[in-house]
């Protein structure tokens, strides 16, 4: 017979959308957020005996999800809103230890109509959203935040030479190439006691670290996205003390120049302008950055 043991286990809903209209009279705001939870615990014997006694039912998670997004002032800012869902968890069922609560922003844009802001008409403006990942344990919360999907592409100021050749590459060096981008990021709090979580400025270390990420992709004379990387997440810690550190995912969605010699058209070095976008393969290009911690 072969014995088995339960190693590790978590559940939840996951997928969990919702949208909070906040009026103001005609003035309308619109927050769009997709939920997951996932709680940790004395669930053991629901996996190994079906015993389902101590499961708070997914669908329970959900109509909580719903219930706390009424109830909630703090639907705007997405750390606290994912806290308050966590610690409704570990606080009401004793036997939860860890509740994992990841929250997706949807963004919408006010729509200009006519030069005036509307008050109540919005749109969407590409697959970028904001994320958090909170984890709340019974002694300690920790926060995670990031954006994902925001689409970039620069027509210059990038170059990739020098790099290891073998029999294998192919690759020519190039000193003048698109470089183009889908970011993820993410980065995390410190979070030294539990009062500090409400005085972190969650929304304006967002909109920085986005207008960083942003700023440096444009500015940075790129050697390869590994450096430009290196140097985002060097300027946030420089930055942002509350951030203890950064990570990205950088796809390199390559665009190659198409071969028009055969048609007798140059489109090469100088005088190339046609290029082919390739959705894949892609460059991944990941990497986390921390502050060197000091050694007094
Ligand atoms: O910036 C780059 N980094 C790489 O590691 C790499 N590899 C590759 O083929 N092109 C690129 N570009």
């Amino acid at each position: 017979m072969t014995e088995v043991v339960l190693k590790e286990q978590r559940y939840g809903k996951d997928r969990v959308r919702l949208i909070k209209v906040i009026r103001t009279g005609k003035w309308h705001e619109v927050i769009e957020l997709t939920v997951r939870v996932l709680l940790e615990g004395e669930f053991e014997t629901s996996y190994t005996h079906g015993d389902n006694s101590k499961v708070v039912a997914t669908d329970t998670m959900k109509n909580t999800v719903y219930v706390l997004a009424k109830k909630t002032v703090n639907i705007k800012c997405i750390e606290l809103f994912a806290t308050e869902i966590g610690k409704h968890f570990v606080n009401t069922y004793s036997h939860v230890t860890k509740a994992s609560v990841l929250i997706t922003k949807h963004r919408w844009t006010r729509m200009l109509v006519d030069g005036k802001l509307h008050d109540h008409s919005f749109a969407r403006d590409g697959e970028e959203t904001r994320i958090t990942e909170v984890v709340v344990k019974r002694d300690k919360v920790e926060i995670k935040s990031g954006l994902k999907g925001l689409l970039v592409l620069k027509t210059t100021g990038s170059a990739f030479y020098g790099f290891h050749r073998d029999q294998y590459t192919t690759l020519p060096e190039s000193t003048d190439r698109i470089l183009s981008t889908v970011i993820d990021a993410t980065w995390t709090y410190s979070i030294p006691n539990p009062s500090a979580i409400s005085k972190i400025p969650y929304c304006t270390i967002f909109d920085s670290i986005r207008k960083l990420t942003l700023d440096t992709f444009a500015t940075d004379d790129s050697v390869s996205v590994q450096a430009t990387l290196y140097l985002m997440a060097k300027r946030i810690l420089e930055i942002h003390k509350e951030v203890t550190s950064v990570s990205y995912g950088l796809p390199n969605k390559h665009c190659f120049a198409f071969d028009l010699e055969r048609f007798g058209l140059k489109n090469s070095g100088a005088d190339t302008d046609i290029y082919v976008p390739f959705e894949d393969p892609s460059g991944l290009i990941t990497a986390t950055v921390e502050r060197v911690k000091s050694k007094l």
